[in-house]
This record gives C-alpha cells, sequence and structure tokens, in this order.
C-alpha cells in the first residue's frame, strides 16, 4: 500500500512515480499540521464545495474583467451564506477559513475586512455593551463594515493623520470631519462598493484639545438602499499590481455626526460632559493591527506552499534535457539549481506555517491579558510581530517567485496560478505597517536590550542569548555538537554580533554629540538588518522546537529533513556576518552548503509527497501546472482555448483597424 494517499487511475504516469516513493505517510503528515479532525474536515468541505456549481467559478477568473470579478465574488458570497453553513461550521476560524480559500482564492472577497479586521477590532476595543449592540448584527451580515484607517498622504505615520473628530457636548455627538485632500481614506479593502460600516481612526479632539488617534464606528451606506449617507463621499481607488476583486476604496467626511457611544471605549473613553479617561497602554487602538499581524504570518506561508506545490509537481511532469547525454530527456526537478530554489521555498512555507501557528497562540494568550487591563507582554507581542510580518511577507515572496520562476515560461502564465499569488502575497510588506518602518520598531527593541545588558537588567526570554557571550567559535563538525545545534548557535551569534555593532555604532555617534534621531536615521539600514538576523533566529528556534515535538517517528523524521534544509539554507544566506569577528572560516561554510546539497538529494525523492501532504485542492490551487492528476498538456491546451480571445477566429478588432491597414497598404503597390 503506498504511503501517500493521493495515487488515482489516470494520473500521469511521471507524477504516480514520484508518490509511490513516499517514505512517510502523507496522511499523517497532514494530521500533523492540521491535527486530526480539522485534516478530515478540510477534505469534506473540499469535496462538498466540487458538488455545489454555484460556489465554483463558471471560467478562469483572471479571464474576467473587474466588474464581472466583484460581481462573481458577491454573488459566490451569498451562495457561500445561504449554503455555507451545510458545509462547514461556521464557528470554527479554520473550518471557515478553509471554505474561504476554496469558493475565493487569494485575490479578495467582499467580506474579507469585515472578518479580518472590522469584527477584530470591535471584539478588542468595544466595551461590552458596545460589543453586544453590535457584534451579534455583524455577525448575521445585517451590514457589512471595514476598517478605515489610512489616507492619501498618511498610512505609516499614524500620529500624523488628518481625520478629526471633534466632541459636540452640547448634542454628545462626534463629527467626523475630512479637512484636505490628503485626509481621505485611502486603501481600506471592500470600502469602495460593499462596506455599510466603517471603524475609522481620527484624531480625537476636545475642547480644542487633541488626544491623538481613536477608532469610531461610522455609517458610511444606508443599511437598506446602500446609497452613501449624507456627509459621504466614497468610491473605489481603482485596478491594483493585485488583489483587484477587492474593492479598495477612498472615503471622504463631510462634518458627519455620530453619537458619542459610536467610540470604541474598552480602552479610552469619552464621558458625556467630555471628560477624557486615557488607556491603560497609549498604543491599545493599534489592536487590529497587532491582530492582523499575528494571522498574516499562516495567511503568507499558505501562498508560498501552494506555489511550491505548483512548481513542485510540475517539475516532476516536466522533462526537458539530458543530465547524461544518450539517456534521455530527465524531469526537470532532477536539476540540482531545480531543487536548491524549490526545496528552499518549501522549507520556508513549512518553517513559516509552523511558526505561524505559534504566533497565533502566543498572541491569543496576550490578547487575553490585554482585555483583562495587563498590558506586560504588549511591548514583546510588538516587536515580535513586527519583524515577523516582515521577514515572512518578504522572503515568502522571494520564495513564490523562484517558483514562478522554475516554472519557465509557463510560469509567467496565469494559467500556473502563481503570477497571482505573488501579486497578493507581496502586498503582505506594505500592509500592517510597511516592512522597512516595522523591521524599525524592533530594532528600537533590540537595541534597548543590548543596553538592558549593560546596565545589568534582566532581559525577556526573547532576548536572552544577547547574554551568551561565550558563544564566539562556529562550532560544526565538532564531536558532541550535532549539526542543528551548530547552527542555531551560528544564527544566535550573527543576530548578537549585528545587533552588538549597530548599537555601538548609534552610542557612540550620539557620544560624539549626534542628536539620537540622526545617529537611528545614519544607521538605519543597519538596525533594519540586525532586525532581520534576529526575526530570523527566532523562527530558526521556534521551528526547531516544533519539529522536536512531534510524536510521530516517522513524521518528525522527515520534517527535520525540512528544519536541517531551511537551517543550512538561512545559515548560508546570512554566512557573510559569520565571518565579522572570526567566528566561522570558508572551510566551515562550505561544510554547511555540503550539508545543505546533501538534503536536497535526501528531499528529493519525498518532494511531491511533502507537498500534497499540505492538502491543497485544485479548485483551491485554480493552476493548470498544479493539477493534482499531473496532466498539464492537455489541460494547458484547453484553458488557452477557453480563452474569451478565442471565441471568434477574426477577432472584431481585427476586422476595425488592422484589415483596412494592410487592405491600404496593398493598394498603394
Ligand atoms: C494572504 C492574503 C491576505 C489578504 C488579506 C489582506 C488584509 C490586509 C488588510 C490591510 C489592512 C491595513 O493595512 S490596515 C492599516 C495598517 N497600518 C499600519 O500598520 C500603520 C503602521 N504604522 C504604525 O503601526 C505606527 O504608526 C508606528 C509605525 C508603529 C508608529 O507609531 P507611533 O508613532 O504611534 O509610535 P512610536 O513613537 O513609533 O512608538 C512609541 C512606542 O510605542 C510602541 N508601539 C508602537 N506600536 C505599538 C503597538 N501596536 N503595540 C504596542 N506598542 C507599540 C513602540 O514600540 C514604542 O515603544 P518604545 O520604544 O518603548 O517607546
Ligand atoms: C493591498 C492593500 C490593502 C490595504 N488595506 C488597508 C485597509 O483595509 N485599511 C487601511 O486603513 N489601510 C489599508 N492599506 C494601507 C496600508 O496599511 C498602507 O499602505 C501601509 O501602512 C503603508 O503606508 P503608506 O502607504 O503611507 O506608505 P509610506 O509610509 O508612504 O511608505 C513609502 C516609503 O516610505 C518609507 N517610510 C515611511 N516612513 C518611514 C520611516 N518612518 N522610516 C523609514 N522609512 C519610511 C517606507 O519604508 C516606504 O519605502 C492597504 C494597503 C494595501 C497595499
Amino acid at each position: 500500500m503506498p504511503l501517500n494517499h493521493l495515487i488515482r487511475d489516470g494520473d500521469n504516469p511521471d507524477i504516480t512515480e514520484e508518490r509511490q516513493k513516499a517514505t512517510f505517510s502523507t496522511e499523517e503528515l497532514a494530521i500533523e499540521i492540521y491535527g486530526e479532525p480539522l485534516a478530515q474536515r478540510r477534505r469534506e468541505i473540499s469535496a462538498e464545495v466540487l458538488k455545489r456549481p454555484e460556489l465554483l467559478d463558471d471560467c478562469p477568473h483572471v479571464f474576467l474583467d473587474r466588474t464581472t470579478k466583484v460581481e462573481n465574488s458577491m454573488k459566490k458570497t451569498v451562495a457561500v451564506m445561504e449554503k455555507g453553513s451545510e458545509i462547514c461550521d461556521f464557528t470554527s476560524r479554520e473550518e471557515l477559513g478553509h471554505l474561504v480559500c476554496e469558493v475565493f482564492g487569494d485575490d479578495g472577497f467582499p467580506l474579507s475586512i469585515h472578518f479580518v479586521m472590522f469584527l477584530p477590532a470591535i471584539q478588542g476595543q468595544a466595551d461590552d455593551e458596545q460589543a453586544e449592540q453590535w457584534i451579534p448584527r455583524a455577525m448575521r451580515l445585517e451590514f457589512i463594515g471595514t476598517y478605515a484607517q489610512t489616507e492619501l498622504g498618511h498610512g505609516t505615520n499614524l500620529r500624523a493623520l488628518e481625520t478629526t473628530a471633534t466632541y459636540d457636548k452640547r448634542t454628545q455627538e462626534f463629527i467626523l470631519h475630512t479637512p484636505t485632500v490628503s485626509a481621505y481614506k485611502w486603501w481600506p479593502g471592500n470600502l469602495g462598493k460593499t462596506a455599510n460600516y466603517v471603524i475609522a481612526n481620527a484624531q480625537l479632539y476636545i475642547d480644542g484639545k487633541s488626544h491623538g488617534p481613536h477608532n469610531f464606528l461610522v455609517q458610511i451606506r444606508d443599511e437598506n438602499t446602500h446609497q452613501p449617507m449624507p456627509g459621504i463621499t466614497v468610491g473605489d481607488i481603482g485596478p491594483k499590481f493585485g488583489l483587484n476583486t477587492n474593492d479598495n476604496g477612498f472615503l471622504r467626511f463631510d462634518h458627519v455626526r455620530i453619537p458619542r457611544r459610536n467610540m470604541l471605549m474598552r480602552h479610552s473613553k469619552v464621558s458625556a460632559d467630555g471628560v477624557y479617561s486615557p488607556p491603560v497602554h497609549p498604543k491599545l487602538s493599534y489592536g487590529a493591527m497587532i491582530f492582523v499581524r499575528a494571522t498574516m504570518i499562516r495567511m503568507l506561508a499558505h501562498v508560498v506552499l501552494k506555489a511550491a506545490t505548483i512548481a513542485i509537481r510540475y517539475s516532476c511532469v516536466r522533462r526537458q534535457g539530458e543530465i547524461k547525454t544518450g539517456n534521455g530527456e530527465v524531469k526537470i526537478l532532477e536539476y540540482q539549481t531545480q531543487q536548491h530554489r524549490l526545496f528552499t521555498a518549501l522549507a520556508r512555507g513549512f518553517a513559516y506555517r509552523l511558526v505561524g501557528d505559534e504566533v497565533k497562540n502566543l498572541y491569543e494568550k496576550i490578547a487575553e491579558e490585554v482585555k483583562h487591563g495587563n498590558v506586560e507582554q504588549l511591548a514583546d507581542l510588538h516587536a515580535l510581530l513586527s519583524g515577523m510580518k516582515s521577514i515572512v511577507s518578504y522572503d515568502s515572496g522571494k520564495a513564490i517567485e523562484q517558483c514562478r520562476m522554475a516554472c519557465g515560461g509557463h510560469g509567467y502564465s496565469h494559467a500556473s496560478g502563481i503570477p497571482e499569488m505573488y501579486a497578493v502575497e507581496i502586498a503582505g510588506c506594505t500592509y500592517e505597517g510597511e516592512n522597512m518602518v516595522m523591521l524599525q520598531q524592533q530594532a528600537r527593541y533590540l537595541v534597548k536590550g543590548i543596553h538592558r545588558l549593560a546596565h545589568g537588567e534582566e532581559l525577556s526570554t526573547m532576548l536572552q542569548y544577547l547574554a551568551n557571550t561565550s558563544n564566539n567559535k562556529f562550532r560544526i563538525g565538532e564531536s558532541g555538537v550535532d549539526l542543528e545545534n551548530a547552527l542555531i548557535l551560528a544564527l544566535e551569534y550573527i543576530a548578537r554580533s549585528t545587533i552588538e555593532r549597530v548599537t555601538a555604532r548609534l552610542d557612540s555617534l550620539q557620544n560624539k554629540g549626534l542628536s539620537a534621531e540622526n545617529a537611528w536615521n545614519e544607521n538605519a539600514v543597519e538596525l533594519t538588518r540586525a532586525s532581520r538576523t534576529h526575526t530570523r533566529l527566532w523562527i530558526a528556534r521556534c521551528f526547531r522546537d516544533r519539529v522536536h515535538r512531534i510524536e510521530n517517528h516517522a513524521i518528525r523524521s522527515a520534517l527535520t529533513d525540512i528544519l536541517e534544509l531551511f537551517l543550512t539554507y538561512e545559515v548560508v544566506d546570512m554566512s557573510q556576518y559569520l565571518y565579522q569577528g572570526g567566528y566561522a572560516n570558508s572551510d566551515q561554510v562550505a561544510q554547511v552548503k555540503d550539508a545543505m546539497y546533501k538534503l536536497l538529494e535526501k528531499i528529493r525523492p519525498n518532494a511531491v509527497s511533502y507537498v500534497d501532504a499540505y492538502e491543497v485542492s485544485d479548485t483551491e490551487l485554480r493552476s493548470v501546472l498544479g493539477r493534482r492528476d499531473g496532466n498539464v498538456y492537455d489541460n494547458l491546451l484547453k484553458w488557452a482555448k477557453s480563452n474569451p480571445l478565442n471565441r471568434t477566429e477574426v477577432l472584431p478588432a481585427v476586422e476595425k483597424h488592422l484589415m483596412p491597414m494592410m487592405l491600404a497598404a496593398k493598394s498603394k503597390l
């Protein structure tokens, strides 16, 4: 009985051959990733979706124009709401998330920001009475909401947002106003044509005094007619690099009045007579961003694993060139270069996915404490998430792009599915805090860590490695030191030495009289590097600990290969830092590379089984190259023929423009 559960009759023999080579059970690995009940429920949900044409696309959605894409997703939203509860448990985020991926793919859908930001903002920042008033209605979808924070002129620097919310004691209302063009809200997802309500972030003014940005619930469209409310100007911002099914929008408030109790008042309050009570932590109104930064790690990893699924499966059915002349053309996955770009992407996908679970759990624990007023761990969480969202969004983007290029010309076609995945995923470098800015948020925390250490103060668990100054020599190959430990210690050294070096430079510039701000800006690139090395270490350690906890021996062994590949790749990628301070020599770095190349060979026979175990259905994958059955060429031809440009043999535009030109050219002879 083969260990890979996806073998079927009629599949491309080249892919069946791969599946027969599996050395671990793909079903058991799926259970390790998703947990037993969910792994099964995901399959059942996928099977149910296939039976319901109203949940499926009539044609590949990349052939549709934007208006039709938006309409299509609205139509499917209604079908999901009507029939979805027969298919999945709506109270389970995981089940619902899977259903959404099957039905909508990556490109957005009308309720995405309602569920990802609007509801979480209310859940975290509304007081109990407000939550009781708004959440049940929002959950029943009596209205749709979004999160409107970014403005035309400011997204990063929240303290400079221009929208105002001025308290009018006389009527006990806030007046929401957009004073300039640059103060238009710009970008919020599903704002353009869908949402009835927004959580608007605006500068709170009471008696002429500013209290900084706060969140307010504002109705922008009538619940019955969907017409903009008085004082509201709203619309879609136009096509984007990706996410074109999403109607990201613009919004202007013209002295819009809302009741006092529409300010979200769990943490900050304004009494009827205009007395302001500040929150226990000044950044609690940033809670919805913290939530998304925590959850986006897994979403981004999911996209990497989908791209890896496509490129690895395709690389087993694509034959091109010979390794040994006369022996016939090989599957392109036999090339070491192909394995290197794809298996490292696979390793990053698994690492980010499993570490993403840990981040989510940590977030949930700290969010619960914050809800009860304990903000002790908020700074640690903010620093961690600032680094995580930056590293995972950027390195996932690189991995997806490698998967795309590894598919050659067909990777450039939308038939591969990867261009859209890349366009959606890479937005993660920008939204929820532009990466360079977020890396610097984390760098502040790291620099503080070095200063605390110098003053003999206690460090948080996350930073304790900064005190390990005896780790100053690469121990690869030493007896009693296994590969994993040597690599983790090397990553610790890289992070510690980078953070120490940049902190020393900052301190020295300030000692010479430069202001703290200028010294910071002069070192900003190095500070972002310090953040990156720290976060990559944190991911590596967290991934290692997760793999070590696996009880099933065969699965632990399968994921240990992936872990070791991940660690060797990370160390090789950052090896220039190992030479600083003489930690390692070039022979030792060559040893790491050799270990990495051996791991590529070891992973090769299981490559298809690793991605099969991640279990993304063909419906969700929306890729001709990544089909489970490996029957790529016939289906590429079908896909091309179904393209609307091929509906007529002679395109009306050819008749109208080119033919007259050519006829005229002939008549001149
Ligand atoms: C895959 C398909 C998916 C598809 C799904 C797609 C969904 C996408 C939806 C996207 C939605 C959005 O983008 S919504 C909009 C998101 N916007 C953003 O993320 C804006 C980014 N900007 C910010 O977060 C802020 O402005 C930031 C850069 C942090 C600076 O804020 P401030 O100026 O207020 O604060 P600073 O002076 O820098 O910092 C003062 C102190 O506060 C701390 N601090 C700052 N933020 C903090 C926070 N959140 N929690 C705790 N502490 C915080 C700092 O560490 C400092 O600590 P000390 O050092 O100790 O003093
Ligand atoms: C797909 C997508 C969906 C979005 N959805 C929403 C949404 O639902 N709701 C919402 O409110 N917003 C949303 N946004 C907006 C998003 O949050 C912002 O675009 C993001 O926070 C970046 O801000 P910005 O556009 O002002 O970039 P800028 O801050 O203008 O960045 C431009 C450049 O300036 C640099 N820079 C800026 N400040 C600094 C600094 N202090 N130090 C160093 N460099 C700096 C940046 O690194 C970057 O290179 C979305 C954006 C996208 C792309």
